[in-house]
């Protein structure tokens, strides 16, 4: 495993199925012991698809992010498996955390020199993935000179530039305002169905789940154990505000009170 600033890119070995993209089976995290021991997940199984789009749901601490890390190897379960299928896992992360010495192009460049990739087809490469998030012509802007929103955009550039199969996303657009979150919802759903990447997206926003997901993994806390899985049967494009997200942004709403209820929260 090779882990970078930006990510890290698995390869687990395990022979690739065509069409599961990752297996989670029967995993458990436990951090500490004693008094100060946490059961943070417990027993979760589930199979996504290869080009599927996936939210994890959940109250906070309900262990999404220690199951994103354990997809994306940064950490390993304490009991069960965690299979990529021989596919290569990306991350991204809430906080843009680029590099604030290099520019928007030097960023995205990152995760490409890490793997050894010259420099002119570095450039080219970098050129495409800046306009794939309609970024063209910003190359040269250090991360100061730019909006949140098109910081996001940079690191949505970078993460798709690890060229992973599976992509990780833990809150990418958490912290930004609803026009601009609205925006990159559009260019995240247009750049999935361009590349077919694997997304397994982490969010506590429920109209955002329904919004991106082909279905949605609701967490429970405490230990954190799959509580149900949504279908999300809804053309897309989708609209956020449309009358069929919020229907079943109820539902999914109304499911979510009653685990966080269970545990007092
Ligand atoms: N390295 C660690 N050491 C000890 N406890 C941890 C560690 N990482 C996570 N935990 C605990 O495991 C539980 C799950 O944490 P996690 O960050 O995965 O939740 P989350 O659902 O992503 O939360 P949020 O939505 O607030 O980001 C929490 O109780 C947390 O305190």
């Amino acid at each position: 495993m090779t882990t970078a600033l930006t990510g890290s890119a698995v390869d687990t070995g395990a022979a690739a199925q065509a069409d599961t993209a990752l297996r989670i089976d029967g995993v458990s995290r436990v951090f500490g012991a004693g008094p100060a021991r946490v059961q943070a997940l417990d027993d979760v199984s589930l199979e996504v698809r290869a080009g599927e789009f996936v939210c994890l749901l959940g109250a906070s601490g309900c262990g999404k992010s220690t199951l994103l890390g354990l997809v994306a190897g940064l950490d390993a379960p304490s009991a069960g498996t965690v299979d990529t299928t021989g596919r290569r896992v990306g991350m991204m992360f809430q906080d843009s955390a680029l590099l604030p010495w290099l520019t928007a192009g030097g960023n995205v460049e990152v995760p490409l020199k890490l793997r050894g990739i010259r420099k002119a087809e570095r450039r080219e490469r970098t050129e495409r993935l800046l306009s794939m998030v309609r970024l063209a012509g910003m190359a040269d802007r250090r991360p100061h000179e730019l909006s949140g929103g098109m910081r996001q955009r940079v690191s949505l550039a970078r993460a798709f530039a690890q060229e992973a199969d599976i992509l990780c996303m833990d809150e990418p657009f958490g912290a930004l305002d609803a026009m601009t979150r609205d925006l990159l919802h559009d260019e995240l759903e247009r750049i999935w169905r361009e590349t077919g990447v694997t997304v397994l997206f982490v969010t506590h926003d429920v109209r955002e789940a329904v919004r991106l997901g082909d279905r949605i993994v609701l967490l429970s806390s405490r230990p954190g154990r799959v509580a149900e899985i949504f279908d999300v049967d809804i053309d897309r494009p989708r609209r956020i505000d449309s009358a069929h997200v919020a229907e079943l942004a109820t539902t999914v709403t109304a499911r979510l009170r009653e685990e966080v209820g269970r545990h007092g929260h």
